[in-house]
């Protein structure tokens, strides 16, 4: 089995399936990357061979992603006409995508044998330090991959949720990169800052140039962050790994139509479930 997962996982560089010294030097590289600025970049995670695998994948599938567009502000929130015009409140961006759904991604098939190679949600969890930590247990989220191409984009946003965790499979022929003001909002909205960022004249913008193979764990919610407008023909594809505070959890129908465009029993089940008893 693990003779298998080898060639998918760099194992020579991120032994994270054993406890070893070099696996705790990568813990805490990550831990301290995350601490300083909520990012981490675990380069040539995967190997070359996987890479292929990954990107074959994928566009084996692509044709089953669910486009969405919507125009929103860093924030998510609604426009507020009582505050001032350059507010960064009030600066809306096009933002869109196509999500694969999960179920297209098989159990034997290169992206599910990297997410449930023994020891790689232990090692997120590690690297996170988070204590309560259950993978989605969303047929159409649990990993899927985010598809984007020229004309479409990650316009400047915080997160909702507490971190994300993706792998680069693929760039665009041109722009693509992760771009990230490290802790904007720590202790406050700056709203002064951010709407430098917004506004292209801040100087606090870190910017990432990811590439196939690279492993990132990031916290988006203090951390003001987008992917630059894509170029060229190629599409760029990354994988989102998603993991919650409690076990059992799946989306709310009306997200998940939104994201994915269709819902599973699950979705209608557990929503019921949530609404009269708390059970996840
Ligand atoms: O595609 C990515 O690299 C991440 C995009 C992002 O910021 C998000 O999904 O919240
Ligand atoms: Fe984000």
């Amino acid at each position: 089995m693990i003779q298998n997962e080898a060639h998918l996982i760099n194992l020579d560089r991120y032994p994270i399936h054993r406890d070893c010294p070099e696996r705790d030097a990568v813990l805490l590289q990550v831990r301290a990357d995350l601490a300083r600025d909520g990012c981490a970049v675990l380069k040539g995670f995967l190997t070359a061979e996987a890479i292929r695998a990954l990107t074959a994948e994928a566009e084996s599938v692509a044709d089953k992603g669910h486009r969405s567009f919507s125009r929103t502000n860093a924030y998510f929130t609604t426009d507020n006409a009582s505050l001032p015009e350059d507010d960064p409140r009030r600066q809306f961006f096009d933002r869109s995508n196509a999500f694969i759904p999960a179920d297209n991604f098989a159990p034997d098939g290169p992206l599910r044998r990297v997410h449930d190679f023994d020891g790689f949600d232990r090692f997120i969890q590690e690297c996170l330090q988070e204590e309560n930590f259950y993978r989605y247990a969303d047929p159409l989220a649990d990993v899927i991959v985010n598809m984007a191409e020229e004309g479409n984009g990650f316009p400047w946003h915080f997160d909702t949720n507490n971190f994300t965790v993706t792998l680069a499979i693929q760039n665009a022929t041109g722009g693509g990169s992760f771009e990230y003001a490290p802790m904007i909002r720590q202790g406050g909205e700056n709203f002064a800052e951010v709407a430098q960022v917004l506004n292209g004249t801040s100087d606090k913008v870190t910017v990432l140039e990811l590439e196939p193979g690279d492993l990132q764990l990031f916290r988006g919610r203090y951390s003001l962050h987008r992917v630059a407008p894509l170029t060229g023909d190629r599409r760029r594809y990354v994988a989102i790994f998603s993991y919650v505070e409690e076990p059992g959890m799946v989306g709310a129908p009306e997200r998940t139509q939104q994201l994915y465009g269709r819902t599973l029993p699950i979705h209608h089940e557990r929503a019921g479930q949530r609404v009269d008893s708390y059970l996840d």
